[in-house]
């Protein structure tokens, strides 16, 4: 597959007196997994609609390859598979009949269309449901339609907003492995998720995203290393007013937990005093590797802390 990488730069997005994106920066190259990560309302889908073209930036420009997506985004758009979080298949038309009425936005029709709508069908795994209605599959079978759809004109870049949600796990990793030989057959993919487990597995690097703004990148294990460290102990206690104050004392964080409360202190925290953990007479104490879970809590302050 000819190789093509994805340019944004220095994208924002205005909406009315409020910025939503602010001076977002990256490249995407081939055969990478870039993950938007950020808290609800952070920008995420604002920034994906701008990087395919759905969403027009206030100020900025994104390239793919050698198309401006702004001023030639039909040329641009035939490089790119879009999963949005809405599923939009036709209720009315079959698996197959949705594949073959899509491929003809890309000027495949008759054989040409039904040959491809069944290589992608069977590229996900679909091929047994070709006859079936959208509405007779189940939430993960769906998504890998959508997948199939979004992937029929063999895309250099495919943008995924929260493509697993809702899903049980066994159908998010089959959803993975379709997403990974994507990356193998040097697709770039971007994907916008709020599982940390998913971006952990499938991202090569990571945007976090705060307020309009990116906040942090690097890998994943960059990033825990430089904002966590290797290792953190969960504190888990039942008052409250014991466990904030270590928090404050530590600059960790804590949240509810059932009855309980659980704070996490990074490992190699200088504030790390055995016995103030000893004096919060935790129910339960843990010793664990960090993760990236630590790292958006930390960052994004999304806890009960201080
Ligand atoms: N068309 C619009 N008009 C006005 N404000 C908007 C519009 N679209 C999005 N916003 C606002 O922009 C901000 C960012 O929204 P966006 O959907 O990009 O966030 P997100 O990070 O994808 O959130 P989530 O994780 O909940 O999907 C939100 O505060 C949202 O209300």
């Amino acid at each position: 597959m000819e190789s093509m990488a994805l340019v944004a730069n220095n994208l924002w997005k205005v909406y009315g007196d409020r910025t939503v994106v602010e001076n977002v920066n990256f490249t995407l190259n081939p055969g990478e997994v870039l993950g938007l990560l950020g808290p609800n309302g952070a920008g995420k889908t604002t920034t994906l609609g701008m990087l395919y073209g759905g969403v027009i930036p206030s100020r900025g420009h994104v390239q793919l390859g050698s198309w401006n997506v702004l001023t030639q985004g039909r040329q641009a758009r035939y490089q790119m598979g879009i999963v949005t979080q809405e599923d939009n298949l036709d209720q009315d038309f079959t698996v197959i009949e949705n594949l073959i009425y899509f491929a003809h936005h890309y000027r495949l029709v008759g054989k040409k269309a039904l040959h491809r709508a069944g290589e992608v069908l069977a590229q996900v795994g679909l091929q047994d449901y070709a006859k079936y209605k959208p509405d007779e599959l189940s939430g993960g079978l769906k998504r890998r339609l959508v997948l199939a759809r979004a992937i029929i004109n063999h895309p250099k870049v495919v943008f995924l907003d929260e493509p697993t949600t809702g899903l049980d796990p066994d159908a998010r990793q089959e959803f993975w492995k379709l997403v990974s030989q994507l990356k193998q057959n040097n697709c770039g993919i971007l994907l916008t998720t709020h599982y940390m487990d998913e971006a952990q597995r499938l991202c090569d690097r990571l945007l976090l995203l705060q307020e309009g703004q990116v906040i942090n990148e690097g890998t994943p294990q960059e990033l825990i290393l430089q904002i966590i460290g290797k290792e953190v102990v969960e504190i888990e206690g039942v008052n409250e007013a014991i466990i904030q104050q270590l928090a404050k004392e530590t600059n960790s964080w804590y949240r509810a937990f059932g009855n309980n409360y659980l704070l996490t202190l990074p490992l190699d925290n200088p504030n790390l005093v055995w016995e103030k953990i000893v004096a919060t007479q935790p129910t339960n104490l843990t010793r664990r590797r960090a993760n990236l879970e630590d790292v958006f809590l930390r960052l994004t302050g999304n806890v009960l802390n201080n």
